[in-house]
């Protein structure tokens, strides 16, 4: 029997309750924590109160720490046996399950409901997902987050060994001869609704500039490649960033325009012998530039708006913006100084820019959307479990009515969020890529702009349920802390809301009939 399993009643540890010999149960299991009452962040005094020295302290533990707070190496060891006759029952996240907590998974992960998009074959692959999410991500997430150093490379190495990376990228040619998730789903089955799960999972699993870090960059970047870039050029660069070999990012904005790209001033202009393109300017906000080995960049040509694949080499630098989320995402501000880039690297047709960047906005606002709508939903778990575990007046917070006020709003913009997205997926699914470019940039203009919102509000409202701990970087509070401030990156990203919003109008007004009347 290790001294964990000792068997201990609860008169016996009520007899360590002195400075020097003190003894707390939480949750069926007993610590010991006469000497690490002096190290502990709470202070000492709390622990020698007379209603938690040799008593059961586990409501008082829950109202104050995560339970993630137990299982760290050093704590654990505190435990020196279990409440003879008592089973522990409490627990945090458990790696690869399914959460029991209302609304914390969207209905079709939820006992008991029905769906009508996802396939068994969905539901195999959301687990396998979430376990390997939760069991090689998160853990990287969490150190990353702490010192700010980008994504592993042994993650990437994973995601790779399963083809992650190519999964990503969505349904397509590029997935052919791949075995997906060890063979879990065949390259031509793989539809838009394997690809939201994979883009759920990791918003779920991961902490926002981790997640931006880990290859967004080539999420947005490499479609235009893949799309557009000639046969050589795809042989040449796409497997090695498939195989997380290589990185790449999309460099349009800078510090002269964001969403309006008609006024941006980098330039490209052909040499002499009209072989290459030299290219001269800024970019700035560039997720993943720090470290990117190549740059999908929009530059102003003779002919207008021409879209080149940059080399890292002569004449491009890279520096670090610090944004109010974590440096793993390589946020950077970039020099190309006349910088030589074969012509082969365009893009698309020269001046045929807009029509590139535009054909990714689609694609690229939609996964915005699954992250976005997956993410509001975890504040949500959060915000139950602590207005359940926190007593505030002697009753859990939740018996507030102005709390479950709260609680009800951000519930039903999780659920709008999910289930239109659901839709559009579906929509997706069944339409060709022409037809997605005119009946769906309206539609996902609109969720983009609506579910960043709703992600907005429901960031406030929580740090009102959680109040000084949704502030705060470490403890109950932390996700809300981390949410609150990174959610205005998903509400500029893609778009402006109100750019956005704009634009579903614009298009709706487009397609109305001459002859309608009142
Ligand atoms: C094995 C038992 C315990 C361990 C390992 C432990 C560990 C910790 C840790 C790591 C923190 C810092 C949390 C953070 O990052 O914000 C903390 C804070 C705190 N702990 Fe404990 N603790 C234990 C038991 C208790 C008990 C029984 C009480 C009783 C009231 C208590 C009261 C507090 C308080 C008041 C804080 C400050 C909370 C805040 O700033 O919001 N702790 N504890």
């Amino acid at each position: 029997m290790s001294s964990n399993d000792r068997q201990i009643t609860r008169e016996e540890v009520e007899k360590h309750n002195k400075d020097g010999d003190l003894w707390i149960i939480i949750d069926a299991k007993v610590y010991d924590i006469s000497k690490f009452k002096n190290l502990h962040p709470g202070g000492a005094s709390v622990l020698l109160d007379a209603e938690v020295a040799g008593q059961d302290a586990t409501e008082a533990f829950y109202g104050l720490h995560r339970h993630e707070v137990l299982e760290r190496p050093q704590y654990k060891r505190l435990q020196v046996g279990v409440i003879a006759g008592e089973k522990s029952t409490l627990h945090g996240r458990i790696s690869g399950q399914i959460s029991a907590v209302p609304y914390a998974e969207p209905t079709w992960l939820t006992e008991g409901y029905h769906s009508p998009y996802f396939t068994q074959n969905h539901r195999q692959f959301q687990k396998a997902v979430r376990l390997f999410m939760d069991t090689v991500v998160y853990p990287d997430a969490l150190a990353r987050e702490a010192d700010g150093k980008r994504p592993s490379q042994s993650v990437i190495d994973k995601m790779a060994e399963i083809n992650m990376h190519a999964m990503r990228m969505g349904p397509g040619k590029h997935l052919q001869g791949r075995k997906l998730m060890n063979g879990l789903v065949k390259p031509e089955e793989f539809d838009y609704f394997h690809e939201l799960i994979i883009t759920q999972e990791f918003a779920r699993s991961s902490l926002r500039g981790y997640g931006d870090g880990l290859l967004g960059g080539k999420v947005i970047g490499l479609p235009p490649v893949l799309n557009f870039g000639t046969e050589v050029l795809k042989a040449r660069v796409v497997p090695e960033v498939l195989d997380g070999k290589k990185f790449i990012c999309l460099a349009i904005s800078e510090a002269h325009a964001g969403s309006d790209v008609m006024g941006l001033q980098t330039t490209a202009v052909k040499s002499e012998d009209g072989k290459e393109w030299i290219i001269n300017g800024t970019k700035k906000w560039i997720t993943n530039g720090t470290f990117a080995d190549y740059f999908t960049v929009g530059c102003k040509t003779e002919d207008g708006f021409t879209v080149i694949l940059v080399e890292r080499g002569p004449g491009v630098e890279t520096k670090q913006i610090k944004t109010s989320y974590s440096t793993t995402a390589g946020t950077a501000y970039i020099t190309f100084d006349d910088v030589r880039v074969p012509v082969g690297n365009t893009l698309g047709e020269e001046g045929g820019g807009i029509f590139v960047m535009l054909s990714n906005f689609n694609h690229e606002r939609w996964v915005m959307c699954c992250a976005s709508a997956r993410s509001q939903r975890g504040i949500v778990e959060e915000c139950l479990k602590w207005t359940t575990q926190r007593k505030v007046f002697g009753k859990p917070l939740h018996s507030q009515a102005v709390i479950r006020s709260k609680l009800a709003a951000m519930i039903a913009r999780a659920e709008s969020s999910q289930h239109w997205l659901e839709n559009i997926t579906y929509q997706m699914c069944n339409m060709s890529y022409r037809q997605q470019a005119s009946k769906l940039a309206g539609q996902i203009a609109f969720l983009k702009s609506y579910s960043t919102s709703s992600g907005q509000e429901t960031a406030r409202d929580a740090v009102q349920i959680f109040g000084g701990r949704g502030i705060t970087a470490t403890g109950m509070g932390q996700y809300i802390e981390h949410y609150h401030r990174t959610i205005p990156f998903d509400a500029l990203l893609g778009g402006a809301e109100d750019v956005l919003a704009d634009l579903g109008v614009r298009q709706a007004l487009r397609a109305m009939p001459k002859n309608a009347r009142l």
